[in-house]
C-alpha cells in the first residue's frame, strides 16, 4: 500500500518508521511519504491559510496551495489543463483522499476494513479552522474518492493526530502486517461496530485475593464461549448502547453461532 500524507508538519510522521510501522515499510508492505504542504506555495513567506469569507476568527487553508499538491500528487491534470503525464510514481489505482475533520462522519472499523484493502492512501491534514470546503468538493467532482472522517467528538489542533490514527487501524489489517494475524480475527466481532470485547485475564488465577470467574477455568470451551459472549453483550448495553442499535441481526445470529 503506497501512502500520502500531507501536513505543514511532515516531520511529525517521523515516528511511523519505528516499530510495527517501520517494520511493514522495509518489508515492502507500506510506502509511506510525508510531504510538507509549504512546498507548493510560491509566496516568500510560503503562506497556507488566509482570513476566512464572512469575517470570524481564525484562518481557512488556502484552496489554491492544496489544489496544486494535490494535482499532483493524484497525478491530475495541472491548471492548464494538460494531463499530467503518468509516472512511476503515479499509482495504477486511483487513490482514495482522506481528509481528518471534526465535522465529518466517524471513522470506523468497518471503514478501517475497508482502507486496508486499498492501493494507495493520500491524507490531508487541516489546521488552524481547517481547509476550504471547497477543496473536498472539487475532488469530488473530478471523480476522486474523497472522504472526510472525524475520529472523536473533540477538537484537536489538527489533522496530524487524526492520521496516525486511523494508519494504525488501518494497517494492522493488512495481511502480513501483525505477526499473529490470529490477533485481529477476534477483534472481527467488535471490530465491524458490533460488540465490545469480553473482559480479559492472565495468571494467577487469584492475584490479591481477586479470583477470574470460575468458568474460565472450566476446560469447557463452550461454557467458556457462551460467558464471553454474554459478557459481551452485557458490557456493550451497558457501556454502549448506541453500538447495539447498530448491530443487524446477522451479526447477532452470527455470534450465537459462535458459542
Ligand atoms: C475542518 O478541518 C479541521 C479543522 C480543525 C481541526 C482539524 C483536525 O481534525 C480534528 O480536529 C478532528 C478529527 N476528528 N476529530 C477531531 C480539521
Amino acid at each position: 500500500m503506497k501512502i500520502d500524507i500531507v501536513s505543514v508538519f511532515p516531520e511529525y510522521f517521523e515516528v511511523l518508521n519505528l516499530s510495527l510501522m517501520g517494520k511493514a515499510q522495509s518489508k515492502g508492505l507500506l510506502e509511506i511519504t510525508a510531504h510538507n504542504l509549504r512546498d507548493w506555495t510560491h509566496d516568500v513567506h510560503h503562506s497556507v491559510d488566509d482570513t476566512p469569507v464572512g469575517g470570524g476568527a481564525g484562518m481557512v487553508m488556502k484552496p489554491e496551495v492544496w489544489a496544486e499538491c494535490l494535482d499532483e500528487l493524484l497525478g491530475l491534470a495541472d491548471a492548464a489543463g494538460t494531463a499530467a503525464q503518468p509516472t512511476s510514481e503515479t499509482s495504477s489505482a486511483a487513490p482514495v483522499l482522506i481528509f481528518p475533520n471534526p465535522s465529518a462522519p466517524l471513522f470506523t472499523q468497518r471503514d478501517a476494513t475497508e482502507l486496508s484493502r486499498t492501493e494507495h492512501l493520500l491524507f490531508g491534514c487541516g489546521r488552524y479552522e481547517g481547509y476550504d470546503s471547497r477543496i473536498p468538493d472539487y475532488y469530488r467532482a473530478q471523480g476522486i474518492d474523497v472522504r472526510e472522517y472525524s475520529i472523536g467528538d473533540y477538537v484537536l489542533n489538527g489533522g496530524e493526530v487524526a492520521v496516525s490514527v486511523m494508519l494504525e487501524a488501518i494497517t494492522r489489517l493488512m495481511p502480513g502486517f501483525m505477526g499473529n494475524p490470529d490477533s485481529i480475527v477476534e477483534e472481527s466481532y467488535t471490530g465491524e461496530g458490533a460488540l465490545l470485547e469480553h473482559r480479559q485475564y492472565t495468571k494467577p488465577a487469584v492475584w490479591r485475593g481477586i479470583s477470574v470467574p470460575e468458568v474460565l477455568l472450566s476446560g469447557d470451551h463452550g461454557k467458556v464461549d457462551r460467558f464471553r459472549r454474554d459478557e459481551e453483550l452485557a458490557r456493550t448495553n451497558e457501556i454502549r448502547p448506541d453500538l447495539i442499535a447498530r448491530l443487524d441481526c446477522k451479526a447477532l445470529d452470527k455470534a450465537d453461532r459462535k458459542t
